[in-house]
């Protein structure tokens, strides 16, 4: 790939177009900063130049800064790789420039791509094109001047939306706004924009300067009043990130004392947010997501996706029809087939109703909903299965009958159908056992829960969960891992590809998380305390509520499973048994271990204490036999997940995922593990592999197996080796993929 450069061309126009050049998004990476300064520089002092046009080449403006710097400045440790460039570009080079300069955005204008377009004298765009500043997802906030220009362009309402909630807009709503001047299209984009810029020389269109503006701020009380309101909903939205206080505190100061003085107080808490673990886990995150789409032996090995038009879904219950809404919002023509009209007509009425609530919600235009919904259709039998590219079965948990399901799918389906099934246990070589089709078998595991604490728990089926694990076996067809990973990208997923065991990668992994909080009942800590203790720590809903969520009945399925696979290390509470058999069963009937009142957050119910009594008793395991633990908040935290890391540390080992940064976007998205910690295996290496080896080591002797490090934590840590560096393929004893 060529490097990254900034050119310049003079027209006989006298106007000059800078254009930053580094696919695929124009990143402003230093040598583009570096260029950027030289040929502004350059266009100032030279006397044929009477205006300058700044656009991006290939279609984008610019993705923002460079990333990777982040990563390098986490990594040194040295906050002065970052370069200046909002005083001395931005303010110095581009707004107090003494001649005229235009933005010609295309495609995007994110973070720093659009806070230089805030910075010229006026913003031309082309229509669609999507500005915002998502700095807050970094862990930062905009540092290139855009917490002062953005709200003096569109009003501080708006502004503190976007860049709290990392809202990006169209460049018609930046037209209504203010924020961009014109909107022509793409053809049009530099003509208009030479023009525009000469017409700011002559003074014919005025010469505006953003950070000087005020127009738009409203009066100070109004504006402190607007930041109050914006306060303590971040308080409440986002209690354990720093940038988003930081931002609304930096955009005060140039309410108070002037753009100019906000700017400077921007860089300084730019550089003091960039360095806190916030920041390194949540740029984490960013690479590892987009890591998910390279799989060795798959996606580099000049394979061309199949496109994917058709596609049935046997079994219209919860998941299956999450699984139709997924496909039909994104234009793929849906088969749901059920096994008599009632079930048939019930899928279908869910299918409606998760489509009309995106309606309701603002998500989707009622235009839209009905085209989708136009692209389904409910069949009782396998004629329609003739034409399908793909079939994901989405029936329950049941071998024989999914052995069934497959070997007729082997006759009704054209032989380059992809026969995927949703199962999140059964061994996929089960599955397609009494199948020859063992190269076109795959998992694709949709997500359906997202844990929400506002409402005690919002179940989100699986078109609104982001989360698809595709698994694949030793036979499975790379053409058919890629056209899954595409299929994913298409209906909006992250695809994660992981190899197959009980539970795959996310439910395998974290299935030591209820365990161990049922271990700690049982040794005598309060049920909500550990929830609050896991809440403080940042995942939504502790795992009682998530308990009472799921419904009693799938916790003790679930947990079967991994007793029979992982009999060494499972820990086998009764108080699941317990509450079914007192008449409880969660949320879903009212009865659980908190009370649920519409309208109103879930309240511990007090009633369930005898229960909980009865579940120590049985297990036995307080020491002395009745006195129970004694344990700081931090501690509950690190008994709970430091046995979710042990098991991660399995999956390693045995290379379910291809590289320990899939598990961290796995736990972030299946589990709403939080993404500012970066992720399971990232935020144990924050911690620490050798803390978290000893800690499983000092409970394992006194609480047994269920904590006993495995093999792999224990060579990491005595090693002093991260648990996130590659495993050898030498160490890797039963490599799955
Ligand atoms: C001081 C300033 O205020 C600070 C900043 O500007 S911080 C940066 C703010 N900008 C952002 O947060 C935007 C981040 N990027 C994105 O959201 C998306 O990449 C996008 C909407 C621009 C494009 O999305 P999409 O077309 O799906 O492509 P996507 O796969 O995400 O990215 C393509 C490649 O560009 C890279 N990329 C995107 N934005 C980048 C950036 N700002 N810096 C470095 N690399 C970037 C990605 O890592 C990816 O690289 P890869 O191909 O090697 O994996």
């Amino acid at each position: 790939m060529a490097a990254p450069r900034v050119t310049m061309e003079v027209g006989n126009d006298g106007v000059a177009i800078i254009t930053l050049i580094n696919p695929p998004v124009n990143a402003l990476a230093i040598p583009i900063v570096a260029g950027l300064k030289d040929k502004f520089e350059e266009a100032t002092s030279r006397d044929d130049v009477k205006a300058i046009v700044l656009t991006g080449n290939g279609g984008r403006f610019s993705g923002g800064f460079d990333i990777n710097v982040f990563q390098k400045v986490h990594g040194a440790g040295d906050v002065s790789l970052m370069p200046d460039v909002s005083v001395e570009l931005v303010v110095n080079l581009i707004e107090d420039c003494k001649k005229p300069i235009v933005a010609a955005v295309e495609g995007l204008a994110l973070g720093g791509g659009l806070e230089l377009a805030m910075g010229c004298h006026a913003r031309i765009a082309a229509p669609k094109t999507q500005l915002g500043l998502p700095e807050l997802t970094l862990g930062v906030i905009p540092g290139f001047g855009g917490t002062q220009r953005l709200p003096r362009l569109v009003g501080l309402s708006k502004a503190i939306e976007m860049m709290l909630l990392s809202k990006s807009i169209t460049s018609e709503e930046g037209w209504k706004l203010g924020l961009i001047d014109a909107v022509v299209t793409s053809e049009e984009l530099l003509k208009v924009s030479r023009l525009w810029a000469l017409d700011i020389a002559a003074r014919r269109k005025p010469w505006i300067r953003s950070l000087h503006r005020t127009d738009k701020l409203g009066s100070l009380s109004e504006a402190r009043e607007v930041l109050k309101l914006a306060r303590l909903q971040a308080k409440k939205t986002a209690p354990n990130m720093p940038q988003h206080q930081a931002c609304l505190d930096v955009i005060e100061e140039g309410i108070v004392h002037g753009g100019y003085s906000g700017v400077l107080k921007e860089a300084k808490v730019f550089k003091e947010l960039v360095m806190l673990d916030t920041s390194r886990g949540l740029v984490h995150v960013f690479f590892a997501q987009r890591a998910t789409s390279k799989v060795p032996n798959v996606t580099d090995i000049g394979l061309k996706p199949r496109g994917v038009r058709k596609v049935a879904v046997i079994g219209g219950g919860l998941m299956g029809s999450g699984i139709a809404t997924a496909h039909i919002l994104n234009n793929i023509y849906v088969v749901l087939k059920e096994v008599n009209s009632e079930y048939l007509l019930k899928g279908i009425k869910t299918i409606e109703a998760n489509v009309r609530g995106l309606v309701t919600r603002g998500k989707l235009t009622q235009d839209k909903a009905n085209n989708a919904l136009k692209m389904l259709k409910g069949v009782l039998d396998y004629s329609e299965f003739k034409d399908v590219d793909m079939v994901i079965e989405a029936v329950i948990e049941s071998v024989p009958l999914k052995q069934k399901i497959f070997s007729e799918l082997e006759k009704a389906c054209p032989p380059h159908c992809i026969l995927a099934t949703n199962t999140s246990t059964i061994d996929l070589n089960i599955v397609g056992e009494k199948t020859s089709s063992q190269d076109r078998i795959i998992g694709a595991h949709f997500f359906s829960l997202m844990l929400s604490s506002s409402d005690g728990g919002i179940f989100n089926p699986a078109h609104v969960m982001p989360l698809l694990e595709i698994v694949r076996t030793e036979r499975t067809s790379a053409q058919v891992i890629l056209d899954l990973m595409t299929v994913g990208k298409i209906i909006k997923k992250v695809p994660v590809v992981v190899g197959n065991c009980t539970g795959f990668a996310v439910n395998r992994a974290f299935f030591p998380y209820s365990q161990s909080a049922r271990l700690l009942v049982s040794l005598g800590v309060d049920v909500f305390r550990i929830d609050s203790a896991i809440r403080s720590f940042g995942l939504p809903i502790g795992p009682f509520q998530l308990l009472d969520l799921a419904g009693y009945g799938v916790a003790a399925a679930t947990s079967k499973e991994f007793d029979k696979a992982f009999p060494d290390r499972s820990f086998q509470s009764p108080l699941v048994d317990l509450l079914l058999k007192s008449g409880r069963n969660g949320k879903a009937n009212g009865k659980g271990l908190y009370t649920y009142e519409k309208g109103s957050k879930p309240k511990p119910d007090p009633s369930v204490l005898p229960i909980i009594e009865e579940c120590r008793r049985l297990s036995n395991i307080m020491p002395g036999g009745k006195v129970p633990i004694s344990v700081t908040e931090k501690e509950i935290v690190e008994m709970i997940l430091f046995p979710v890391v042990n098991e991660s540390c399995r999956v390693l080992e045995e290379g379910i995922v291809v590289r320990a940064s899939d598990l961290d976007v796995a736990s972030v998205l299946g589990m709403s593990f939080p993404s500012y910690r970066g992720g399971i295996v990232f935020w144990a290496d924050v911690v620490g592999a050798n803390y978290v080896y000893t800690s499983l080591k000092k409970w394992s002797q006194l609480y047994g197996n269920f904590f006993k490090p495995s093999r792999f934590l224990e060579e990491r840590a005595t090693k002093g080796i991260p648990l996130s560096a590659p495993v050898s393929s030498s160490s890797t004893s039963r490599a799955r993929l």
